[in-house]
């Protein structure tokens, strides 16, 4: 393995439940990683959340007005946050995805890396999915490189999993006896299939919260298993991964549950949300000996009930000290320096690239 010097860097997460942005400092060369350091968290308002959400599938190529107003609130929160660390020798920054169309080839963050340098005076490190998907990737999930690095950092001797509960769902199977990421059967991921999206936009649409708090209504309603039967006859289930998702490829379920009781629903979406977890492990090569949760869908005991009486030995990531709202702006730090160093960010049993890619744009000031 060539020797590289560590450096600080900071990455930057707006995920697709649009309520801020994450920053965290990682030590890293760019293989390993060293150490940890600060994090901050800078919340979307309100008003920049409906904005936001309101831009939620459109292309470049669309509504240009709702797209600058949109571009703007990013790069701004962005920069505030960056702002916080001013030592911070590099950032990656992912931006917000509000489109992603893998089988037609594209995919859409928002956020201009290179204004963001010229504006901080930060080298920024950017645009990370297109690449990707040149090489026929589906540009997700790009966690994966950052959990292997984990997963070694552990030195367990057996296969273990992390799970991503986002507004999707995406998991990593790592084998941690693989030397590289790059190697063959080191690695497996995929998005698993709608996590928090629908829970949220179920409490949105019925109620006046924005999602189900400690899981409360669904820890108050019945599952409705013939739901979970219909929904889980979708074909992306039992597709070969790597696959991946866009948040909105699954708003047919609230049709599904649009007859019942809002705790019903609560309850019957969160245990959707679990079995797609479970159904993932199917194209698993063997089953973790662990899973690590991370992610604001470990905050729901709902969900978490659900994984453990699917799934063998699940654990918030907290349990072995990682921390798991932090994880994919975390990632996008650690992919960054990889970048700068020409390591490879992602591969083809990660997101069914030809070949291992190194994706994203370096911009300087
Ligand atoms: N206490 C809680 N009870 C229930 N759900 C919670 C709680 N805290 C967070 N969540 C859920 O977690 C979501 C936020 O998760 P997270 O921050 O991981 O999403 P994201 O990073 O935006 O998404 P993605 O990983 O898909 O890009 C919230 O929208 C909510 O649905
Ligand atoms: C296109 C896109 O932004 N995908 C996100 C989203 O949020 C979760 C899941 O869907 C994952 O595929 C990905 O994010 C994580 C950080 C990833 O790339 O690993």
């Amino acid at each position: 393995m060539v020797k590289f010097t560590p450096i600080w860097a900071l990455g930057l997460m707006s995920g697709t439940s649009l309520d801020g942005v994450d920053g965290a400092m990682v030590l890293t060369d760019g293989q390993q990683v060293l150490d940890f350091g600060a994090t901050f968290f800078r919340p979307y308002s309100e008003h920049e959340h409906g904005i936001l959400r309101d831009a939620l599938g459109l292309w470049p190529d669309g509504d240009a007005t709702r797209l600058q107003l949109a571009k703007s609130i990013v790069e701004q929160a962005h920069a505030d946050v960056i702002a916080h660390f001013p030592t911070a020798d590099v950032v990656g920054f992912h931006g917000q995805t509000l489109a992603h169309d893998p089988a037609g080839g594209r995919t859409f963050q928002i956020g201009d890396g290179a204004a963001l340098a010229t504006e901080t005076g930060k080298k920024i490190v950017w645009d990370f999915r297109n690449a990707d998907m040149a090489a026929g990737g589906e540009g997700a999930p790009l966690a994966p490189f950052f959990h292997f690095a984990l997963a070694k950092q552990l030195g367990g001797k057996e296969p273990i999993a992390f799970l991503n509960l986002g507004g999707v769902g995406n998991v990593t199977w790592i084998d941690p006896r693989k030397g590289l990421p790059t190697e063959a059967g080191a690695l497996l991921a995929f998005d698993t299939g709608p996590a928090n999206a629908p829970i949220n936009d179920l409490m949105v649409a019925r109620s006046n919260a924005t999602f189900d708090e400690d899981g409360a209504h669904a820890l108050a309603g019945r599952v409705d298993t013939n739901v979970l039967e219909t929904f889980f006859k979708h074909q992306y289930f039992e597709r070969t991964p790597p696959k991946s998702l866009d948040r909105n490829d699954f708003t047919q379920i609230e049709n599904l549950v649009v007859d019942l009781s809002l705790d019903d629903a609560a309850a019957t979406l969160t245990a959707l949300a679990a079995s797609s977890a479970y159904a993932a492990q199917m194209h698993f090569p063997d089953d973790p000996a662990r899973w690590l949760i991370c992610g604001g869908g470990r905050r729901n005991p709902a969900l978490m009930n659900g994984l453990r009486q699917r799934l063998e030995q699940v654990a918030p990531c907290e349990d072995v000290g990682f921390d798991g709202d932090m994880l994919e702006a975390q990632a996008f730090g650690y992919l960054a320096v990889r970048v700068l160093r020409g390591l490879a960010t992602s591969a083809p049993s990660t997101t069914g690239c030809s070949e291992p890619v190194c994706g994203g744009i370096i911009s300087t000031p």
